[in-house]
């Protein structure tokens, strides 16, 4: 069983366009979607839909209209009772495959709140494989929230504790490599690059290993860092791997980056190498940027043809 938790959910509106976004004009719309979004749900959904078990902790106040959106995603999921409701989240495609996106705070949570959703967290991953900490942390929660739910997870669970995921970025991205020692992180280009104070966006493949050289294995088990339409390079212990995605039509690339490591934490609960993890999470970040709004792959969307892994160290 896999487990995420969604510290910020956000319901996701994606507006789509019939030509390139004006700023400061009035343009006519083509269509709308809503999709129960945030990161930890978006790999949820993606796992889910590949038929491996999963549990998606949220913090969600009873009476908040989010939860139909959820409840229609068919997710097996853990509601943590909150007063604050979640946030909407705008992304506007274009037909170029081109995405504008505006993401709003999200409802601050209080002490005891920010305490129950902890303890929701490690009693759901009680027996999980893989525990996967995902997306911003909303106003009132500390920079420090992922490592403490990566140490109250530890202490609890011991020996059999998961394996322990993290995709987020600034403040709480450098606490949990400074004090967390996560599993596996996935950054794209650009969060690693801000976690080194470097400027690694549109960085190739081997210019974003020699930066996450520096953290793995030291801090951090491996890293998974999603290049966009470069694709992926995964570092760990035992050597380095980059892919390529195939030519795709891109609509939303929101939720790719989740997609990316929902593949691989399936191809890791699956006993996959190194080789076809990373294959995998490359093949469902693309299909992820091939369909609407926040949409999750199925093992059907998923491109075909070959994906070369190219071992770099
Ligand atoms: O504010 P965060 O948590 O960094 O990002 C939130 C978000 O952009 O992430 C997902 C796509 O990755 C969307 O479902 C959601 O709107």
């Amino acid at each position: 069983m896999i487990v995420t938790l969604t510290a910020n959910p956000s319901l996701d509106r994606t507006v789509t366009l019939a030509a390139p976004l004006q700023v400061g004009d009035v343009q006519a719309a083509r269509s709308a979607r809503e999709d129960a979004g945030g990161k930890g749900i978006n790999v949820a959904r993606a796992i889910a839909a590949a038929g491996e078990p999963c549990v998606a902790v949220l913090p969600l106040a009873i009476d908040d209209p989010f939860d139909t959106a959820l409840r229609g995603s068919g997710l097996d999921a853990h509601r943590v009772p909150v007063a604050g409701h979640v946030r909407a989240n705008l992304a506007i495609t274009d037909p170029a495959g081109i995405t504008t996106k505006l993401n709003l705070p999200g409802a601050r949570l209080s002490t005891d709140e920010i305490s129950a959703v902890v303890d929701a967290t490690v009693v759901a991953a009680a027996g999980a494989t893989w525990l996967v900490l995902a997306g911003s942390l909303p106003p009132g929660v500390p920079d420090d929230f992922y490592v403490r739910v990566i140490g109250a997870v530890r202490a609890a669970h011991g020996a059999h504790a998961p394996l322990i995921a993290v995709d987020t970025s600034g403040p709480a991205l450098a606490a949990v490599v400074a004090h967390g020692r996560p599993d596996l992180i996935k950054p794209n280009d650009e969060e690693l690059g801000e976690l080194v104070g470097a400027d690694l966006a549109g960085a190739d493949a081997r210019t974003a290993l020699d930066v996450a050289r520096a953290l793995v294995p030291g801090r951090v088990g491996a890293a998974l860092v999603t290049l966009g339409a470069r694709g992926a390079l995964l570092v760990d212990a035992d050597g380095a791997w980059a892919a390529v995605p195939p030519p795709i039509r891109v609509v939303s690339t929101v939720g790719a980056g989740d997609s990316s490591l929902a593949g691989y934490v399936l191809g890791d609960a699956r006993g996959e190498d190194a080789d076809e993890r990373l294959r995998l999470a490359v093949r469902y970040g693309a299909a992820a940027a091939s369909l609407p709004g926040t949409q999750a792959p199925t093992p059907r969307d998923l491109p075909g043809g070959d994906i070369p892994v190219t071992r770099l160290a």
